[in-house]
């Protein structure tokens, strides 16, 4: 930041209790003078955010869950804190547009980060996107909103923060410079698994992930390949590229995180080590380059870097992103609620692993959006309450 703008950025982190969350005011603890936390976020869990409050003396934070802010509240006032508690899903919309916030972290997880993503963007926040769900759902719709709004959308998923890192600043010239795009994966930690062993996979060992210390619900997705399916759809948008330009490679050390392929087959990548500080430092500091915290891959100590093609039998889900961005519009918001109750069911110890994708497939072909379910946010909530309540019938079904 030179000498002219020294006005600290206001920042509010949705869903800072997570792993962005942290990772985000981790980063921002390394540059007090170039940003300010103005809020912080949560759903319930009160011991978390109070810590965060204590240290970060924010205007207002936010717990969705009324019980847990009336505690917040509370315990804050005990402690002399003057922060501000809020509650609600309202609340969230209302610190995301504040008008002295400049940027917004979307650091929530699924579909409850939609509206105040919204919110940020009709506010014309600097929106930095973690929470690849809104957009999974809200697709053209969310896009719209950042235009009109005037928003600066920058992608924080590890993958899409890689592409954007290799694309020109303008643009207006991505679909005259780009071919296609290759999105990598880890492949999980069931990337060598039997598929007949999938169906008796824990908990436990579906959120171990090879390389990304990350939240349960990513976790699982990274597992059934659902998140690369989630990152195809989240590329679509982002990038706006037609489905067939976007492919996805299995790159089991995480080390090139994207690529572009260019008109004249010019591959290019964004290397790093799996750190998600490096994508939340970029998009904080964009266009300026700040220290993240994480180091740069050693690459004398690197084995080496390998490639290898998704196997449909172990992970029939990824298909489903190419499937629901060429069906009717809405599809992928059907797909996500699917996932999210089949994910949360396997997480409960309710249905088993192999069951998600069952799960997933089935309220597809059940859930059939109507023609304007898709063009506001009413219809997309509804839409997405329809799936959830579909899923969790097929769930009931498989536990009984
Ligand atoms: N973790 C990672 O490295 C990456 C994550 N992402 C994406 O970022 C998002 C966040 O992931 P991650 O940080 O791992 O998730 P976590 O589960 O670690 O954190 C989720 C955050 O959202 C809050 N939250 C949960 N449910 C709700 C709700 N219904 N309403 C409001 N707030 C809610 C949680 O609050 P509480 O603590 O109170 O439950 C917590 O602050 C996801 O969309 C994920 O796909 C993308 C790339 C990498
Ligand atoms: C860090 C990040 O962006 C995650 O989305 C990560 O990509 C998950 O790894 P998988 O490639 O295994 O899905
Ligand atoms: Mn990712």
């Amino acid at each position: 930041m030179n000498a002219l703008s020294t006005a600290r950025r206001q920042v509010c982190i949705l869903g800072s209790t997570g792993s962005i969350g942290v990772n985000t005011l981790d980063v921002i603890a390394r540059h007090p003078s170039r940003y300010e936390v103005f809020a912080l976020t949560a759903h319930r869990r009160v011991e978390e955010l109070l810590q965060q409050c204590l240290r970060w003396a924010p205007r207002y934070a936010v717990m969705s869950d009324a019980q847990a802010a009336a505690e917040l509240r509370q315990r804050l006032k005990a402690a002399g804190c003057r922060t501000e508690v809020l509650s609600g899903a309202a609340a969230l919309d209302e610190v995301a547009a504040h008008p002295e916030v400049d940027t917004v972290m979307a650091a929530i997880v699924g579909a409850a980060g939609l509206s105040p993503c919204l919110a940020a963007a009709r506010a014309g926040k600097r929106l930095l996107l973690a929470n690849k769900e809104a957009l999974v759902v809200g697709g053209a719709f969310f896009m719209h909103a950042v235009r009109a709004g005037g928003a600066q959308l920058l992608p924080i998923d590890s993958e899409h923060s890689a592409i954007f890192q290799c694309l020109p600043e303008d643009p207006a010239t991505w679909a005259q410079r780009v071919e296609r795009i290759i999105l990598t994966a880890s492949g999980g930690p069931f990337r060598q698994a039997d598929p007949a062993s999938l169906r008796d996979v824990t908990p436990e060992q579906a959120c171990a992930h090879p390389n990304w210390v990350m939240g349960r619900k990513i976790s699982v997705d990274s597992a059934t390949m659902m998140n690369k399916a989630l990152e195809v759809i989240e590329a679509r948008w982002l990038f706006d590229l037609a489905p067939e330009q976007i492919e996805v490679v299995i790159h089991p050390q995480s080390i090139i995180h994207s690529m572009v392929v260019c008109r004249d087959r010019s591959v290019l990548a964004q290397l790093g080590t799996p750190d998600m500080r490096v994508p939340i430092a970029f998009g904080l500091a964009y266009p300026e380059r700040i220290d993240s915290g994480a180091q740069a891959p050693d690459f004398t100590r690197l084995a080496g870097l390998s490639f290898e093609a998704p196997d449909a039998r172990r992970f029939p889900g990824l298909q489903l992103a190419w499937e629901t961005l060429r069906g009717a519009a809405g599809s992928t918001a059907v797909l996500n609620a699917a996932n999210e109750e089949a994910v949360a069911a396997f997480l409960a110890g309710t249905i088993r692993f192999d069951q998600i994708h069952t799960v997933n497939a089935r309220t597809l072909e059940d859930v059939v959006p109507t023609a304007d379910a898709a063009a506001s946010l009413e219809g997309l909530l509804d839409l997405d309450a329809g799936a959830r309540r579909h899923a969790r019938q097929l769930v009931k079904g498989m536990a009984a």
